[in-house]
């Protein structure tokens, strides 16, 4: 088969390791020696290689894929298309009876020797005939479109949940692995392609269905074509024919109506694709990973999104309905067709051939080299779509890293005090770094201890915080949690007993309930857990002072936004004064936003491991005691017992000296630790900080 590139190799977990190299070698590009990778959503060349890798994909996918995509209605789906494939060469039959009949009524009296002579009774049942074929068709076209936008909703709806649902479990270091990532990328895009977002260069996995019609429509095209015989054309009634089938294609580009299913032109349309919009932002956007995974924010993201997306669903198809209504279906192009027979009447009255005859002729040479060039055009997308389709099935197959082997997979036994913590010899070192981050970390902190873990800039406290909370995998070594190895813990049960505030914490453009909420999203609904919260980290007066309360909307984005950028004038009402609907904060008020965030959960029986990177960085020297008080009473019992483990890193040594134990870390090693009295007596590094700090 196809080898990995020894550079990228692809990552372990991958069950579907052979259609992975296959996907793998799609990408890569060799020229004079050196290698590389095509960017995630580039087109494959067309080549016999990449032909047979395409093959590779199809033999091992495409049954999978209709399954999953597979509703009743699919059927009607592919069998509707076979029927319309069909209908154009009736048309041209029933259209040239009609044409034949005219010609004998024009040339009747005028000595025409014809094998029969004109009647009106024959014209108007050939026009009648004509009519019902046209309601027919127009009738099996509307219903057809119909059906075919049902299913590709729901198709689209299942084909999304699960790529988000897969996304959502995607843990930092998968994230970190560049081929896991463009995996993922192509895999977004064969997702969208499902909404037929052409302008992405690709097609919807349903336009698979139109190289169905174009097919049949060729075959019978190239069928009405063997059975006629003919005269050759005169060049002039060919120019004519083809300059006004061009009409029909110019005119489309003066179309001012629905450009697009996604395009939006209402505001419940907008709140709904800018809610699904929040969603698919959270899901895929990494820096929000570490917070997502441990305040478990998988399912409460999905259901949203699946929220808003089926809302989407529901007033789009209210629109299609509306576009497909039924006269909508007399189209230009048959108008034209219509047209174009005109001049014929006149100038084939010399020719041996019937009149109708002949343009049955032309019009079917006219519509195979137009279907020909249309399969070719979906064959070449489609060809693209595949390899997207590759993507996606060996992302649908993806094991997170950190997810633990059935076989060693331990639940997570609570002790009665907190977590229990050891470490011996650890190391970690970040993707395509040189040296390692963390070595030879180890220490042991008994359960219901406090640690405070201190050093300089870069020194590695922020990388030691992740690994403990199983952010980060580490490389060597042991980490262990209430005495079982911390890789035999399922990620998301080990983070529902903790909680903690990163240093740089998530900032979200939503309202301030959300943003508290998120903690603990159980409970977002209820204002006084989330007051509770917020009275915890003193943000009271925060609240108080916003316009709306908990209701406002916070602006996560840092920059100063231009009223002329507010929904309502993007929704079309620049008329009305627009009001810019966000509320920025200062550093320290966002901070005690997060620290309200981490309360959210911390008070919780379940949670056995409080972790703060820095939480009051940004607050007054008052505020950083009033913080430490609260984190120390969260803590513990009304009885004064601490039931839960507590870390936190700071700069501030004062804060440091109310912790039981001290971690002084230098260049990604822990070079003393202990009390605070212990490593003051030490008189080592740490004194030494000390002594300077005070
Ligand atoms: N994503 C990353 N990829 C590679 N190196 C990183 C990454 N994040 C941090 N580092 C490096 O790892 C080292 C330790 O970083 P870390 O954030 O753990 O330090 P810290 O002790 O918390 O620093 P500070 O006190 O400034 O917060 C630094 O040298 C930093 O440059």
């Amino acid at each position: 088969m196809f080898p990995s590139d020894p550079d990228n190799p692809p990552t372990p977990t991958t069950p579907s390791h052979s259609i992975h190299d296959v996907w793998l070698a799609s990408r890569k590009l060799e020229h004079k020696g050196e290698i590389g990778y095509l960017a995630p959503g580039a087109h494959r060349q067309l080549n016999i290689r990449n032909a047979y890798l395409a093959y590779e994909i199809l033999r091992e996918h495409t049954f999978e894929m209709f399954r999953t995509i597979w509703v009743p209605r699919t059927s009607l789906v592919l069998f509707f298309n076979l029927c319309r494939g069909v209908f154009p060469a009736f048309r041209g039959y029933s259209q040239a009876l009609i044409i034949d009949e005219v010609r004998l009524l024009i040339t009747r009296g005028r000595g025409c020797t014809a094998s029969r002579s004109f009647t009106w009774a024959r014209l108007l049942r050939l026009l009648a005939t004509e009519c019902v074929r046209m309601l027919l068709e127009s009738a099996l076209d509307t219903f057809a479109t119909n059906n075919e936008h049902i299913v590709q909703s729901s198709a689209r709806f299942l084909i999304e949940y699960r790529q988000m649902e897969k996304r959502l479990q995607l843990d930092v270091p998968s994230l970190s692995d560049p081929v896991t990532r463009d995996l993922f990328q192509e895999s977004d895009l064969f997702v969208r392609s499902f909404s037929g977002m052409t302008s992405l260069g690709l097609m919807s996995p349903f336009d698979f269905v139109s190289i169905l019609t174009l097919t049949s429509e060729i075959i019978s095209h190239l069928y009405v074509i063997y059975t006629l015989t003919h005269d050759p054309a005169h060049f002039w009634i060919l120019l004519f024919s083809l300059s006004s089938a061009l009409v029909p294609f110019i005119l489309p580009w003066f179309h001012t109506g629905r450009a697009h299913p996604d395009s939006l032109y209402t505001p419940q349309e907008a709140q709904a694709a800018e809610r699904q919009e929040k969603m698919r932002h959270l899901a895929h956007n990494d820096p929000y990973r570490p917070e997502l995974l441990l305040f478990g924010l998988g399912p409460w993201i999905l259901e949203n999104w699946a929220r808003a997306r089926k809302s989407l669903l529901g007033l789009e198809k209210a629109s299609i309905f509306h576009e497909t209504a039924f006269l909508g279906q007399v189209s230009l192009n048959e108008i034209m067709v219509a047209v174009q027979h005109i001049p014929l009447v006149i100038m084939m009255q010399s020719s041996s051939a019937t009149l109708g005859s002949f343009t049955l002729y032309r019009t079917s040479i006219q519509s195979s080299v137009y279907s020909i060039r249309n399969l070719i055009n979906m064959t070449r997308l489609a060809f693209q779509g595949v390899f997207l389709m590759g993507a996606f099935c060996c992302a649908m197959a993806y094991e997170p890293k950190l997810e633990p082997k059935e076989d060693v997979r331990t639940p997570y036994k609570p002790t009665k005090r907190g977590m229990k913590i050891e470490a011996r010899n650890l190391s970690f070192t970040y993707p395509g770094g040189s040296e390692p981050t963390l070595k030879n970390i180890s220490f042991s902190l008994e359960a219901g201890e406090s640690l405070a873990i201190v050093g300089c800039n870069g020194s590695g406290k922020s990388t030691l915080a992740h690994v403990l909370l199983r952010i980060f995998d580490f490389d060597g070594g042991e980490l262990s949690i209430n005495d079982v190895p911390i890789r035999h813990y399922k990620p998301f049960e080990l983070h529902s007993h903790t909680s903690a505030v990163f240093q740089s914490f998530s900032k979200h453009s939503g309202t301030a309930r959300e943003n508290i909420g998120v903690g603990y999203v159980e409970d977002m609904d209820s204002t006084p857990a989330i007051m509770k919260a917020a009275g915890l980290a003193k943000a009271t007066h925060i609240i108080d002072s916003l316009p709306d309360g908990l209701a406002t909307k916070l602006d996560a984005s840092g920059f100063y936004s231009s009223p002329c950028f507010t929904q309502g004038s993007l929704n079309g009402f620049a008329g009305e004064r627009p009001s810019y609907p966000y509320h920025g904060l200062s550093g320290g008020e966002w901070q005690r936003i997060a620290i309200s965030r981490a309360f959210m959960r911390a008070k919780r029986p379940e949670v056995d491991l409080l972790v703060f990177d820095e939480p009051t960085s940004a607050l007054d020297a008052h505020a950083q005691n009033d913080i430490f008080d609260t984190i120390d009473d969260v803590s513990r019992l009304p009885s004064g017992e601490r039931v839960k483990t507590v870390i936190w890193i700071t700069h501030r040594l004062t804060t440091a000296r109310r912790a039981d134990k001290i971690a002084m870390i230098e260049d990604g090693t822990i070079t003393e630790f202990g009390t605070h009295a212990q490593l003051l007596a030490a008189n080592g590094s740490y004194a030494a900080l000390y002594k300077a700090y005070i």
